[in-house]
């Protein structure tokens, strides 16, 4: 994160400093770098130059229209898994021909849509979901497109609420009955095989997993050929973890060289990727600001006004996010080992625990790697407006979203 550094003890992004963003559009305030957004992007794609491949950015990990529309931009496909996801990138621009369709739970009136539109492919989780698509396909007189993805049960490594791909995840379809599976989708008149496709869950550290399950994909692939199914293309999925604290995650290049190794006899194959979190997470931050700080028995709280109703990975995975003042305190300044807590009724509204900070109330506080799974998973608990998001380039800045109002959180209901 190199566009984040202090500059005489203040922080900045790129040439923004933290405290005039806050001062500007208020706390809890979510800052994103675009040049790092468009270089993660870019290093995926390149790493495919020269196979046929698409990166669907999922959409899932940061879905704000800006961000949308400049990956449109640059070309990118997107996954998405709801109508609202559809109707989000369509909104940006993009081209639905380069829109794939995951989730285990698609509508009818969501699958309607998707073929009214004409999305590059569904990826089917269930024989039920194949048998509807054909349904709805037949009634609107429409071909389908479809994948199948598989469950190729491998650990993924990973916290277990955001593992996919073991047999007792509810996603995909298991690899053992992917065959006959694509049999019965053979018989089905409106309903074109294209491809084949897994995602065996999120911040992947290490390789091995994600060559486990290409292994697997692979043989399906061969099984399929000798049925006389040809795969059009292979879907990867996402997963690719960050750094958030200390771990070395393999870069997109390293991920896709080593898949690459594997596919040298497959070279009519179209490659594509799902990422989110690796495009987005470490180019976003959480500015939040001290409320009050609490010093009780061997306790000593941080209170800010971010909590998890802005950014609940630290409730829900306990996931540690980095926190860093936005002042660089004086070498003497007292310092405790903080639980740095939110605002919100519940015990679990934390942000991080024991961390050793120099702080007092009013100071601004960052939440590093928050560009991913933060505002996407937000929500208006405790009745609690949502944040501001702002994107900042090499000089300048813009709003790219509005800080809720308090008539928005009643916007719908009827007294
Ligand atoms: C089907 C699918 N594709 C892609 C992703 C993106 O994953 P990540 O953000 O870990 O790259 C997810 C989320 O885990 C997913 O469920
Ligand atoms: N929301 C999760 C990742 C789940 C990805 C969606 N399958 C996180 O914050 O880490």
């Amino acid at each position: 994160m190199n566009f984040l550094h202090y500059q005489q003890d203040k922080l900045f992004v790129h040439q923004q400093s933290i405290a005039d963003l806050a001062k500007r559009y208020g706390t809890p305030l979510y800052v994103y770098s675009e040049n790092y957004i468009k270089k993660q992007w870019t290093e995926f794609n390149d790493a495919l130059k020269g196979r046929k491949h698409l990166i669907c950015y999922a959409i899932k990990a940061n879905s704000n229209l800006a961000i949308l529309s400049t990956l449109a931009q640059l070309g990118s496909g997107f996954d998405i898994v709801s109508q609202g996801e559809l109707e989000r990138v369509l909104k940006a621009g993009a081209d639905p021909k380069k829109v794939v369709f995951s989730g285990v739970a698609k509508s009818v009136s969501e699958i309607e849509r998707a073929l009214e539109v004409g999305i590059k492919c569904f990826n089917v989780e269930s024989e039920a979901e194949l048998l509807r698509i054909q349904d709805v396909a037949k009634r609107l007189n429409k071909i389908a497109p479809i994948s199948l993805r598989i469950n190729p049960d491998v650990d993924a490594k990973t916290h277990p609420y955001i593992s996919t791909g073991l047999r007792e995840n509810k996603f995909g379809i298991s690899y053992q009955l992917a065959r006959q599976v694509y049999q019965r989708a053979t018989t089905l008149s409106h309903i074109a095989i294209m491809g084949i496709d897994c995602h065996i869950g999120s911040q992947l550290t290490e390789l091995s997993p994600f060559l486990d399950a290409a292994d697997r994909i692979l043989a399906l692939v061969d099984e399929l050929k000798s049925d006389g199914i040809i795969i059009k293309h292979i879907d990867f999925g996402g997963g690719l973890g960050v750094c958030y604290d200390d771990e070395v995650p393999p870069t997109s290049a390293d991920l896709v060289a080593a898949l690459l190794k594997k596919l040298d006899n497959y070279q009519d194959i179209e490659i594509l990727f799902e990422p989110g979190r690796s495009i987005v997470a470490n180019a976003g931050l959480l500015v939040t600001k001290v409320e009050y700080i609490k010093h009780q028995d061997d306790n000593h709280f941080a209170i800010v006004d971010a909590g998890m109703n802005d950014l609940i990975r630290p409730a829900l995975y306990e996931a540690w996010m980095r926190i860093i003042p936005e002042t660089q305190p004086s070498a003497d300044a007292p310092n405790y080992a903080y639980n740095v807590v939110g605002p919100i009724c519940e015990s679990s509204d934390f942000l991080g625990k024991g961390r050793q900070l120099a702080v007092q109330q009013d100071d601004l506080l960052v939440v590093c790697s928050a560009g991913a799974y933060g505002f996407s998973m937000a929500s208006n608990y405790n009745s609690h407006p949502r944040p501001a998001e702002v994107m900042v380039d090499d000089t300048d800045h813009r709003l790219i979203r509005q800080r809720e109002s308090f008539d928005m959180l009643w916007q719908g209901e009827i007294v």
